[in-house]
């Protein structure tokens, strides 16, 4: 618990909905150094101006005791504010002995503060852990209810993935990420949203659109959602779907394929099994098959789902992509440059090399306005790699694989999220989670501590490029070319290169920040890809004269 100073308010627990003092007093006292310890605040390295509680919406429980859902705004000293959903119990110690649930086993982040409240003794949780409130979601989602707040209604929507089920025992989900996740008698998972914007989650259209007007079986079939409708906004709160049973993601499981391939490496064996291609090939197959089914032709000129009806590569788009490419390569160019010093000296070349190409790397972005593209755009999943695909066995005990967590990118904005890209920009986040596979794994082993890095630099590449080129030509057998998302090759290639490029300057933010040990892993993806522009910019008659050559001298020392 982050303070130990009892909060105390002579508003009882049930009173404390109508009393605004009663919040801003907890929002001024308990809630600061409490939110700044939970993993899914954002805002912790941000300075903070202060934190408001903007509404407070009432969750009956079965016993006659309330829970309530905050929605938090936390304020900072530049940029907008952001708001949180923080759903709040009070567990007296007086009724604790009667509860489904024992105070004991609320985990330390899900603990609030002591407090004594109306004269009670007791302890603010964070709801997720109290089992009444569980129950009251799950049986909200069940009877599709409603309840009238203050400000605006709580709706529940029932899924078509949910079968009338008894009370089933839930439990919270010890993963630690951006948002809560709760699991109910093993066969619904249901995430609560933690940072909230006013517009529906895209997760909830994608997954509802994928169960509903699909037949994609590999996702979770959709559930339910929980929505708090203000007036014309839905502000999406939580999402429930199928539970699968899972052994782990497929980031883990490439990374025990690798286990096998690295302790060949250092008796010179380059051996990769052959079922390691087979799985590629399977999860090709299945992001293809995904891409077919929001790929929603319109039919004589009526769009089966207008939200999901395929577009043009628009001016309009082409503007969007430029903007933000170049809004993120400034970002990141200002962060490297920042940070230069902190890197070893490999890494720092690897920038070097960067930083050199900067105007090529704009005159290629820029190309993209005027570049001939046919290609189609549709609804994508938007942050696709391998951590988001998790390993199953199907029905008939076959290996196979289930695609989650369709928020689109932590760092977009909601409405950025629902634009429509060519399914490419999956594909190449794919691609490089794959090169981030490899790259970690060789890298960073006791195995090939030893091993000249040049050599390891080779072996890497090649199990990298035989595993990218399975996954494409698997992939690309799905859909027979020519098909309207991939005219033709010339398209195909460019457009793969703008979104590897994108996704590997974006991953230099996550690392730098995060992880600055793994810097070379992004810089490497991005120089992989400065050499292909120049190659196409050497054989690309139409293409732009007058950009200066890299310094290639830099390129041979990986
Ligand atoms: N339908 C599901 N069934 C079982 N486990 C799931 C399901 N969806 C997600 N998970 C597990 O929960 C973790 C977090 O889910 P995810 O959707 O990635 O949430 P977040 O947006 O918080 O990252 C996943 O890595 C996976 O282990
Ligand atoms: O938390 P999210 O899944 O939304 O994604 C963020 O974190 C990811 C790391 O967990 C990060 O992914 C990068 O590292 C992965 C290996 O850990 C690798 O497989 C991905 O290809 C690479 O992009 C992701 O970029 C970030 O948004």
């Amino acid at each position: 618990m982050p303070t130990d100073q009892p909060f105390v308010s002579s508003v009882t627990w049930s009173d404390a909905i109508n009393n605004s003092g009663f919040w801003s007093s907890l929002a001024q006292t308990v809630l600061p150094p409490y939110v700044n310890t939970c993993r899914w605040f954002a805002g912790k390295a941000r300075p903070q101006t202060g934190f408001a509680i903007q509404t407070v919406h009432v969750v009956p429980l079965s016993d006659g005791d309330v829970a309530y859902l905050l929605i938090l705004e936390a304020s900072y000293a530049n940029g907008l504010p952001e708001q949180y959903l923080l759903p709040l119990s009070f567990v007296s110690d007086r009724a604790s002995r009667t509860l489904p649930f024992r105070l004991a086993d609320v985990p330390e982040k899900g603990r609030i503060g002591d407090a004594t409240l109306g004269g009670r003794v007791g302890t603010l949780i964070d709801a997720i852990y109290d089992e009444r409130f569980r129950q009251a979601l799950f049986g909200g989602i069940q009877q599709n209810q409603t309840i009238a707040q203050a400000n605006g209604q709580l709706t529940f929507h029932r899924g078509n993935g949910l079968d009338n089920d008894d009370r089933l025992h839930s439990q919270v989900l010890p993963v630690d990420s951006s948002n809560s996740a709760m699991t109910f008698g093993d066969k619904y998972f249901l995430k609560l949203y933690r940072k909230l914007f006013s517009e529906t989650n895209p997760e909830v259209d994608m997954v509802a659109f994928l169960t509903d007007e699909s037949s994609f079986d590999n996702i979770p079939a959709f559930g339910g959602s929980i929505v708090w409708k203000q007036g014309s906004t839905d502000v999406t709160l939580g999402m429930m779907q199928r539970m699968v049973s899972n052994d782990r993601d497929s980031w883990a499981q490439t990374g025990d394929y690798l286990n096998d391939f690295l302790y060949a490496v250092p008796q010179r064996i380059f051996s990769i099994r052959e079922d390691v291609f087979e799985k590629v090939e399977l999860l090709a197959r299945r992001t293809g098959e995904m891409h077919c089914a929001l790929y929603k032709p319109i039919r004589d000129g009526i769009p089966s789902n207008p939200d999901f009806a395929p577009e043009s590569f628009t001016p309009e788009y082409r503007d969007f992509l430029i903007q933000r490419f170049e809004d993120l390569l400034e970002r990141r160019y200002t962060l490297l440059i920042d940070n230069y010093t902190k890197l070893d000296p490999q890494a720092q070349r690897l920038a070097w090399v960067f930083m050199e190409a900067r105007e090529m790397i704009e005159t290629f972005i820029a190309d993209f306005r005027t570049r001939s593209i046919d290609s189609m755009r549709i609804r994508i999943h938007g942050d696709y790699h391998l951590g988001q695909v998790l390993a199953v066995k199907n029905e008939n005990n076959e290996d196979d694989f289930i695609i989650i967590d369709f928020e689109g990118e932590p760092e977009s904005s909601i409405s950025e999220r629902k634009i429509k890209h060519s399914p490419l920009k999956d594909v190449a986040g794919m691609i490089r989670s794959y090169h981030y596979a490899v790259s970690a794994k060789l890298f960073n082993s006791a195995e090939t501590e030893e091993l000249d890095p040049d050599h390891l630099q080779r072996v890497s590449d090649r199990w990298f490029y035989l595993i990218r080129d399975t996954f494409l030509n698997a992939y690309f057998d799905v859909f027979g070319t020519p098909h309207p998302l991939f005219r033709n090759n010339n398209e195909t290639n460019f457009l793969l290169l703008i979104y590897l490029l994108e996704k590997a300057v974006y991953e230099l933010g996550y690392e730098i920040s995060y992880r600055p040990s793994w810097v070379k892993i992004p810089l490497k993806g991005i120089i992989d890809v400065i050499r292909e522009i120049e190659k196409i910019r050497l054989s690309d008659s139409d293409g732009p004269s007058d950009v200066p050559m890299l310094q290639t001298g830099l390129l041979q020392k990986n």
